[in-house]
């Protein structure tokens, strides 16, 4: 099938990339635990926000990334996408879901 990775390369793990998300999980756990004002992070975990607010974001970047995908709008797929990483890492947090919970997940599916 062309197209589909296959072979050791496509297991490589995108270091930068990966440092990026255990930072924000990071920030994300803080904000949890210290709940800083001014922080949108903070709204989230608290009832400014909380966690319908979560799931409704969830939802609307959702359809924003499918919408973005059929008019092939790269720039736009990309924001979208981070938006929902954003709020993914947010609910894991909420949810006492660890990003190495995450990461075995996926591990265990190579
Ligand atoms: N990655 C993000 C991130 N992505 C999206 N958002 C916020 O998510 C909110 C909703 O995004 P939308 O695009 O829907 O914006 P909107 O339509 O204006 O939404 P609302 O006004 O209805 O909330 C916006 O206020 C964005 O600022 C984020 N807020 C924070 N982060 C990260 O979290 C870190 C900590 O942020 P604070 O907790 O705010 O300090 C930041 O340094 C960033 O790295």
């Amino acid at each position: 099938m062309s197209g589909e990775p296959t072979g050791p390369a496509s297991q490589s793990t995108d270091e930068s990339t990966a440092d990026v998300l255990d930072e924000l999980f990071a920030v994300v756990e803080d904000r949890k635990a210290n709940l800083p004002e001014g922080s949108y992070t903070t709204s989230l975990f608290t009832h400014e926000k909380g966690e319908n607010a979560v799931l409704e974001k969830l939802g609307e970047e959702t359809t924003e990334l499918v919408l973005a995908a059929k008019d092939d709008d790269h720039e736009e797929l990309v924001h979208e996408s981070a938006d929902i990483v954003y709020h993914l890492l947010v609910l894991l947090s909420m949810k006492d879901v660890d990003i190495d919970e995450l990461r075995a997940e996926l591990a265990e599916r190579r």
